[in-house]
């Protein structure tokens, strides 16, 4: 089965996960990182300031151009930061650009926050993949810089629970 993980990542951490991800089949598991043409800013101000309008408004910031075949994968996994409780806006982006070739995928998805709000992220990417579950899901705090055992735990049950 292969499996096409899309993730967006200002700070790092879904990047780390997609790659933690990845290391469970390096065969059949493709990364495909979503990059806004124009890039939020990562300042410790501006980054909330312009991301959380951005999630709160339901933006849908143009991507720089990506090749994928979606047809090609059997499963696709959404991994993204938890902004103003909400999923990323390229994700947003990406679905309204794929929505036909996503139709009948098995669809998992992490989330990746610092406190709060991944619960209802991911209940929000569920309405506009038009989906009432997730195959799997995991919401890890801040797992770049807290390789803790919780979150191990997590990435282990989220990827036994998709890939054995
Ligand atoms: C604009 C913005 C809004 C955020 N909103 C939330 C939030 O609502 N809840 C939360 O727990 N963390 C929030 N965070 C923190 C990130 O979700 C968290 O640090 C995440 O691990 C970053 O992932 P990344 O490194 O892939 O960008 C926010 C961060 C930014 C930049």
């Amino acid at each position: 089965m292969k499996t096409l993980v899309v993730y967006y990542s200002l700070e790092g951490n879904s990047k780390y996960i997609a790659e933690n991800i990845k290391s469970y089949d390096e065969e059949n598991i493709t990364l495909l990182e979503l990059i806004p043409v124009k890039k939020y800013p990562t300042g410790a101000v501006s980054k909330f300031f312009w991301g959380g309008k951005s999630a709160m408004m339901g933006e849908k910031p143009e991507l720089e151009s990506y090749s994928v075949n979606l047809s090609e994968y059997d499963r696709v996994i959404f991994g993204f930061p938890v902004w103003a409780a909400r999923f990323t806006p390229p994700l947003r982006t990406f679905i309204d650009e794929n929505r036909d070739a996503l139709e009948g995928k098995k669809i998992a998805a992490y989330a990746c926050m610092a406190g709060s709000g991944g619960d209802k992220a991911l209940s929000k990417l569920k309405e506009e993949l038009g989906i009432s579950e997730f195959e799997e899901q995991m919401i890890l705090i801040n797992p770049k810089e807290n390789d803790n055992e919780e979150n191990n735990k997590k990435i282990v049950a989220f990827c036994e629970g998709l890939f054995t």
